[in-house]
């Protein structure tokens, strides 16, 4: 039984003006005003609603001590209380995370107009704009990143291509694939570029950007396409027998003539010809680390090359 114990929210009424601060901060005792054991209950059993600063209170399932002694009546009455409650507080929007063993009250929130956010692997997010006019909230991820390496080596001007096992035509292209998550450019193209041939490199600058929206292979969401100039340090080719048809270090010219090819591999092929010859620094995007305002953390900075007179400027 859920509501044995007394309830966390029974605090004072004038603290609810102390509510909106420090921030994250509860949210006032939704189960004040029930006159049930709805409120009550959920508090007790664990359920902590949030205010970020934007005004939104963010509710996480995943604190209730017992999810399954919790009924979808219980649950439908104490959402429908508190919504009814947060949107005379004026409050802005409701986040509802859910673990995925409790998605039985995804359909119990979606009754009452919340939508899905996202979902990741283990919970979904659901949202419910209470504010004025169309929702202001953010949207979850707009794109998958692919990343390719168009490894050269300098000494013999051949690029290392392969042809892919699952497509219909057997274009040549660079080894590549998608990202994954937190992982850093460069470091998908080195990865991705081992796997699929046996390869090992180093990055060096990207080259290409490719967006593609409505992609049938990112689930219609789009597409961001990368490809990045790698130095090998190994040779021997030993490729993935599961994605690669075929895999070779091709003369360079060749790739950049050749009509085996997609236009994207075909124009970053005549790219990488024109800086072999001129100079890489006619063609890189390099990257450089900062720290980032969030403590504790970096970003890379990818640009084209300044002058030092640029580079070093300050304010005299
Ligand atoms: N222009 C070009 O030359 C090409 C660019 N790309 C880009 O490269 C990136 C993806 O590279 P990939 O090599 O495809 O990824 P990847 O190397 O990360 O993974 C490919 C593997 O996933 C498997 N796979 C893909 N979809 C699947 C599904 N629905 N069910 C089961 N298995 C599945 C494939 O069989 C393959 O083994 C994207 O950004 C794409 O736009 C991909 C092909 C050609
Ligand atoms: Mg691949």
């Amino acid at each position: 039984m859920l509501g044995a114990r007394a309830p966390r929210w029974a605090l004072p009424a004038r603290r609810a003006l102390n509510w909106a601060r420090p921030q994250p901060a509860r949210v006032p005792p939704c189960g004040r005003r029930l006159g049930s054991s709805a409120g009550r209950s959920l508090a007790a059993a664990g359920l902590q609603p949030q205010l970020d600063k934007f005004g939104a209170v963010t509710v996480h399932l995943a604190q209730l001590h017992a999810p399954d002694s919790l009924d979808q009546v219980t649950f439908q009455r104490w959402l429908q209380e508190s919504v009814k409650q947060w949107r005379a507080e004026g409050r802005i929007a409701v986040w509802l995370h859910i673990p995925i063993l409790q998605s039985k009250f995804i359909a119990t929130a979606a009754l009452q107009g919340f939508t899905f956010h996202h979902a990741e692997s283990d919970s979904s997010t659901l949202t419910l704009w209470l504010g004025e006019g169309h929702s202001r909230l953010p949207g979850y991820a707009t794109h998958q990143l692919g990343v390719a390496g168009a490894a050269l080596d300098v000494d013999t001007g051949k690029v290392l291509v392969v042809q892919d096992k699952n497509k219909t035509t057997n274009a040549w292209k660079f080894p590549g694939g998608l990202s994954d998550p937190g992982e850093d450019i460069g470091n998908t193209a080195v990865r991705e570029v081992f796997e699929e041939t046996g390869i090992k490199s180093e990055f060096k600058s990207l080259l290409s950007v490719r967006q593609q929206h409505r992609h049938p292979g990112a689930f219609g969401i789009s597409d961001m396409y990368i490809i990045c100039r790698l130095q090998p340090s190994s040779f021997n080719i030993s490729f993935c027998q599961q994605e690669c048809l075929r895999c070779e270090w091709m003369d360079l010219e060749e790739l950049a003539k050749t009509k085996d090819t997609t236009p994207i591999t075909s124009s970053v092929a005549k790219l990488l010809l024109y800086g072999y010859r001129e100079g890489f620094d006619k063609i890189d995007i390099t990257m450089r680390e900062f720290p980032a305002v969030y403590t504790g953390l970096f970003y890379k900075l990818y640009h084209r090359e300044l002058p030092d007179t640029y580079e070093n400027m300050t304010e005299l």
